[in-house]
């Protein structure tokens, strides 16, 4: 379990600490309110670094940039930010190259830090240009969306976008501390809220059916703004995704269970070209439904499981089904359009399309046996619209 390993100071008052136990490169994912403008003596614990260099987005940037800097500031580590248009778009070479250069011109050097404030798209980029920045420096995560707080900022996958499909160019680069405040979520809109709900519903599938009931129960309230609910949902997902992240850091097997959702969601997302009109935690949903449909329909777990996931997902506002995405203005995707796509994901071995099914609420598993004809007829019912 990760929580084995000591773990440098925490912040203290009613945050929260959970470790990813990593051996020499194990670090501290701390979740609480009024972090940001505490952020200096973190980092002065978790590295001996010279500078930190922020990196985010512009709308972050006008919400939660000046609490983080004048911390860093009056703690002398802050050189200028670096800002990046917001949007899943910015993760993209298009953006990496200069993204790289400004931190060069900052004079950011190997005994300095990446600091990575915003969502998931920050996080990835940020992450990304810090693992071959000097072939390598500091990274600190400071994630501002649910998503990031739950999944994005731990765990040290990091990448980009490109036409070909989604994170296809990128790296491992674990970060060296994660600083999660709950606070910022208040200015978080909320679409982008249930997008990140979305990734916290999937921990409950893939492996703990008692969390999943939890969540049917609280979710609504969690999304409303109950602060004890968030806090618990935040730790329980870190906690859940640490414990998988330390068995098997590079995915060579159990964390592809991580991935439950994202070979149907990665497709949708590449079909709607990386914008605004389908997050990716939206893709997930619809993702996660798909796999407990194709789950029921191969006799691999019992009848019923599909219809109460897809009516807690619906519940809390999340789509569930691919018809749906007629409401964005795309029209609905073709299911030689989403194969092809799913076709470039990351799990395909010698040509084969590996899959998380699952067996019932809580109890996910890896496989390669989903014969294309099934999965076929799965996409041509889906995809004729609601
Ligand atoms: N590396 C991983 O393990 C991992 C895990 C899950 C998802 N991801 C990636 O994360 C990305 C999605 O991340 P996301 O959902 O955080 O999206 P995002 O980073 O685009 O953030 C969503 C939007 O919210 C805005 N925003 C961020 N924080 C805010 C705040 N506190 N208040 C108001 N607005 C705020 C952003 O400017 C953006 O417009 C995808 O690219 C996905 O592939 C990576
Ligand atoms: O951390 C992981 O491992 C995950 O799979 C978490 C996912 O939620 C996340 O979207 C991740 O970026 C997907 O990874 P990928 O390797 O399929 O690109
Ligand atoms: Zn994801």
């Amino acid at each position: 379990m990760s929580q084995a390993t000591p773990v440098p100071d925490a912040p203290g008052g009613n945050s929260r600490t959970v470790t990813v136990a990593l051996d020499q490169r194990s670090y501290p994912i701390h979740i609480g309110a009024g972090l940001l403008g505490r952020a200096a003596e973190m980092v002065r614990v978790a590295g001996d670094w010279q500078r930190c260099a922020v990196v985010t987005d512009a709308t972050v940037a006008r919400l939660h940039l000046e609490a983080l800097q004048a911390n860093l500031s009056e703690a002398r580590l802050a050189v200028d930010p670096v800002v990046v248009p917001a949007g899943e778009s910015s993760k993209s070479f298009e953006q990496l190259a200069p993204l790289c250069e400004a931190l060069l011109m900052r004079g950011i050097e190997r005994g300095d830090a990446v600091i990575a404030l915003g969502g998931g798209v920050i996080g990835d980029l940020a992450g990304f240009a810090a693992s071959i920045l000097r072939r390598g420096v500091a990274l600190v995560q400071v994630p501002t969306t649910l998503l990031a707080q739950v999944d994005s900022s731990v765990g040290g996958k990091t990448g980009i976008n490109t036409p070909q499909g989604k994170n296809l160019i990128g790296t491992f680069h674990q970060p060296r501390l994660v600083i999660a405040d709950t606070d910022t979520l208040d200015t978080l809109p909320a679409r982008e809220l249930r997008a990140g709900y979305a990734e916290i519903v999937k921990y409950g599938l893939l492996g703990d059916a008692q969390f999943f009931a939890w969540l049917e129960e609280n979710g609504l309230a969690l999304l409303r703004g109950d602060a004890e609910a968030r806090a618990y949902a935040i730790e329980k997902s870190c906690q859940m995704k640490s414990d998988i992240v330390a068995e098997d850091e590079r995915e060579s097997g159990k964390r592809a269970l991580l991935n439950l959702g994202h070979t149907f969601g990665h497709a949708l997302e590449a079909w709607a070209g990386y914008s605004g009109d389908l997050l990716h935690g939206e893709a997930v949903a619809i993702g996660v439904g798909l796999a407990f449909k194709l789950s029921e329909q191969l006799g691999l777990c019992p009848p019923g499981r599909h219809e109460r996931v897809t009516a807690h997902l619906r519940a809390v506002g999340l789509p569930v089904a691919i018809g749906e995405l007629g409401a964005c203005g795309r029209g609905i995707p073709e299911p030689a359009e989403l194969i092809t796509h799913m076709m470039q994901d990351k799990k395909v071995t010698g040509g084969r399309l590996t899959f998380i099914l699952v067996r019932d609420i809580g109890d996910a598993f890896i496989t390669r046996d989903v014969a294309i004809d099934d999965l076929k007829r799965l996409l041509s019912e889906e995809c004729r619209g609601p």
